[in-house]
């Protein structure tokens, strides 16, 4: 291996970035365009475990790549190692912010799901490590201005790669808003405003990790074990809303990736959260519910697969307010990825976190086509129907819940405790005969801090899920 300086800082170790953005920088790397490497560090506690194995192999590991490309079968296994440094900030805190002194460094890249990139208040005391990533990279950023004397050319490039919109944006506030709480220097503040560049971007790759019993195949080709090994399929977007001379710094397009540099990201992100997330989230609650376990069964399925198609192409499409031809170019191309053989996508993955999923990734498009037609887009009633059903929850005991498939075999439900144990309360009031189904589902669609309105304002939507629970009931058990 040869030793880069490390001109990446990466807050997160988990599957996907390194599925997708430290894949690309060995890309990078492996061509001469970039020649730097990447410090990673764990954005919790509990991701030391992943970090230690990390460190174990040398910074080393697999990537395979299988599916389609263009029409024609690919199965690649690309040893990565981009990796120069893994550094624990809860247990190096002053090795962490050593990494702001770097004259290399150039680009911060993170990961830290939608539950990371939040302002969390904390003490500034500068030897204790701050639990938040943001706060963390406020603390990094002020190492760097203090060392540089607030140097214009030491700003960074600042990639933030979980699904939020407007993730650029976002950090740089948290960034300020840190800065305010502490009394950092005005000068401070104006160095990360005017030099450091928070770049809203929306990335793309199904990055299912570690692929099960597949992977001894790998071992015994390679002859070596590794831990780390990831799967993800061929295709690959990274849409980044800057100019596109922002690629000498980062040279991702030159190097032959799928990375865009836009001046509006709106289009991609839109179409993506719509049309590949919300049949995702769509096929979740229906799969699920109905005995399946992984997206390829899902879509394979005569039936079901018939429903997520018709979801995506009849209903989805037509309400996403941008060209129909090129969305329904883009539909085509999920629903190919989605069929890929190789890449065995869990459903209870997938279905992670649901009731805030269904918010953002189908509502909008159950709305918007009453809107448009003046019904119920019948697909999307079922997803819905299928969600609250699979969500007849009860507490497990050890601190989580099980709602129940069809057949009434449970299944382990991952998402808000709060609201997991309201709809426990409503499904036992349900058993208990205090409750209709018709009421139940009118208490649920009230829910406006759920949902962020009151769905039962939504007209024909509570009978229309009352019908197809009770049509449910009558064919479960
Ligand atoms: N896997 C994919 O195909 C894919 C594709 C695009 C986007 N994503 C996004 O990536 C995220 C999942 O990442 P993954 O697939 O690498 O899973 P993962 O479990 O391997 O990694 C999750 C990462 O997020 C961090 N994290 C989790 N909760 C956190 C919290 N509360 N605060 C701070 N950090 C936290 C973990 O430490 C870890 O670094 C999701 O938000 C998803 O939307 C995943
Ligand atoms: O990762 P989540 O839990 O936000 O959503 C599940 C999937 O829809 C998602 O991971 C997609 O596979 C990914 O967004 C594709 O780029």
């Amino acid at each position: 291996m040869k030793a880069y300086p490390v001109k990446v800082l990466q807050i997160g170790e988990g599957n996907f970035l390194r599925g997708f953005a430290d894949w690309m920088i060995d890309r990078c790397n492996r061509q001469g365009l970039f020649e730097g490497g990447v410090a990673v560090c764990q954005p919790r506690p509990s991701g030391a475990a992943k970090l230690a194995e990390l460190r174990e192999q040398d910074g080393l590991y697999y990537q395979w790549i299988r599916g389609l490309r263009d029409g024609r079968p690919v199965d690649e296994l690309d040893l990565v190692t981009a990796f120069a440094l893994t550094v624990d900030p809860y247990v190096e805190w002053d090795r962490f912010l050593a990494l702001g002194e770097e004259p290399a460094l150039e680009v911060v890249i993170s990961n830290t799901t939608e539950a990371g990139l939040v302002y969390q208040a904390s003490e500034w005391q500068p030897d204790r490590p701050i639990l938040s990533y943001p706060g963390k990279l406020t603390a990094l950023l002020h190492r760097r201005f203090e060392t540089f004397g607030g140097d214009p050319s030491k700003g960074l490039l600042l990639l933030p790669c979980e699904l939020v919109e407007n993730n650029g944006g976002k950090l740089r506030d948290i960034v300020l808003r840190h800065a305010e709480d502490w009394g950092l220097p005005e000068a401070f503040k104006a160095w990360i405003r005017e030099h450091n560049r928070f770049l809203n971007n929306l990335v793309d790759r199904i990055v299912t990790g570690y692929p099960g019993e597949e992977a001894e195949r790998v071992f015994r080709a390679k002859g070596a074990e590794d831990r780390l090994l990831n799967a993800a399929e061929p295709y690959h977007l990274w849409a980044i809303e800057g100019e596109a001379a922002l690629d000498a710094r980062l040279p991702l397009a030159r190097a032959g990736l799928n990375v865009l540099w836009t001046d509006d990201l709106r289009p991609y992100q839109l179409r993506k959260v719509r049309i590949l997330n919300g049949a995702h989230t769509l096929m979740a609650s229906v799969g699920l519910l109905n005995g399946l376990e992984t997206v390829g069964e899902a879509v394979g399925h005569p039936v079901y697969g018939e429903l997520i198609r018709d979801a995506i192409m009849n209903e989805i499409v037509p309400s996403v307010p941008l060209p129909e031809g090129e969305m329904r170019r883009y539909a085509d191309e999920v629903l190919e990825r989605f069929a890929n053989p190789h890449v065995r996508h869990k459903l209870a993955d997938i279905a992670l976190n649901s009731l805030s999923k269904f918010k953002v990734r189908l509502l909008p498009t159950l709305e918007a086509y009453a809107e448009r037609t003046g019904e119920l887009p019948p697909r999307i009633v079922e997803a819905f129907a299928s969600l609250l059903r699979l969500y007849r929850a009860r507490e497990t005991g050890d601190g989580g819940f099980a709602g129940s498939r069809l057949d009434g075999s449970p299944v382990a439900l991952r998402d808000d405790a709060s609201a997991l144990t309201e709809l426990a309360a409503l499904w036992a009031r349900l058993a208990l005969g205090e409750l209709t189904l018709e009421e139940l589902v009118a208490d649920i669609l009230g829910r406006t801090d759920w949902w962020g309105r009151n769905l039962g304002e939504i007209e024909g939507l509570r009978a229309a899920l009352t019908g197809a629970l009770t049509k449910m009931e009558a064919s479960g058990s």
